[in-house]
């Protein structure tokens, strides 16, 4: 039988810096009940637009130790890796990304990571709403809103603790590059947003509405799914069907589908529908 090719729900989180996007992605792959599940089998991935920040050259090097390189403005990512690497996830590729290390403001030499085929990949980053081609890819689009105070108020411990700067290097680079990028670049991209989140992870209610919305779109995939097999893509299933009783069909259908994050109760009105 042919391996089955996993087509992901596809989401965009958009939002400011230290808005909430990667904690807000976290809640949402706790609440599909896939926070403890390996990298291998996990069905729901997270991914940062960090990931994609491009190679400096020698002399951007050097400004970035200074605090004086841009990186809030769109041309600091490698706008085509971005493309192609979202363009392989949705056509169910296994990808491999680069780490990156904000201590050397580089690519993590000899460190990648490997995102496996997955039911929802959530695309988090400052401008990932920012480039056309990239925003269209999105089945659904978030923008975390939280005010600039809060933001500014946890990006100082953060870059420090985390980041390797000190607070008048974080301070600056605030002020010199990321709140007018912030204002040039990420806050219009709000208004392609379908859901926008005040508060990020503190609202429970918004997150909670957004992973029963995965939850159906899922559901009514899978259901379209398995109304059009046809007995050459999927002949166990469809035999089983065809054929089989009604155990048989579940069984069958349950091993394809196994690993989803789907409600799996679904088996059951298709096989009323089936046979
Ligand atoms: N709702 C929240 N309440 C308190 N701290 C938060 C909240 N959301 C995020 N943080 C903290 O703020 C910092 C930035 O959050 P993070 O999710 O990494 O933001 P982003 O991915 O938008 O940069 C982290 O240290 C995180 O723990
Ligand atoms: N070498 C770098 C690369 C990026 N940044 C800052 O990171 C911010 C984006 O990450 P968030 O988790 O905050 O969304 C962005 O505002 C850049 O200024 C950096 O400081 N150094």
């Amino acid at each position: 039988m042919e391996s089955e090719v996993k087509k992901p729900f596809l989401i965009g989180v958009a939002g400011g810096t230290a808005s909430g996007k990667s904690t807000v992605c976290k809640r949402i792959i706790g609440k599909l009940g896939q926070a403890e599940v390996n990298d291998q089998q996990r069905q729901v991935v997270s991914i940062s637009q960090d990931s994609f920040y491009r190679e400096l050259t020698q002399e951007e090097k050097l400004r970035a130790q200074k605090g004086r390189f841009n990186f809030d403005h769109p041309d600091a990512f490698d706008e085509k890796l971005m493309y192609t690497t979202m363009k392989d996830i949705l056509e169910g590729k296994k990808v491999t990304i680069n780490s990156y290390d904000y201590r050397t403001n580089s690519i993590c030499p000899n460190k990648t990571v490997t995102i496996y085929p997955a039911d929802v990949v959530l695309f988090e980053g400052i401008l990932v709403f920012y480039f056309p081609e990239i925003r269209e890819l999105f089945h659904m689009k978030l923008f975390v809103d939280t005010d600039s105070d809060t933001r500014l108020a946890r990006r100082v411990p953060r870059d420090i603790n985390e980041r390797g700067r000190d607070l008048d290097q974080v301070l600056n680079q605030y002020m010199l590059f990321v709140k007018p990028a912030f204002e040039e670049f990420c806050s219009p991209t709000k208004k392609f947003a379908d859901v926008i989140i005040p508060r990020g992870a503190d609202n429970t209610v918004a997150i909670d509405l957004i992973v029963q919305h995965i939850r159906d779109f899922l559901s009514n995939r899978l259901s379209l799914d398995a109304l059009t097999l046809s007995p050459t893509s999927t002949p166990a299933l469809n035999g089983a069907a065809i054929n089989g009783s009604r155990d048989e069909f579940l069984q069958s259908a349950l091993r394809r589908f196994s690993s989803s994050v789907i409600n799996r109760k679904l088996f059951t009105i298709l096989y009323d529908r089936h046979i």
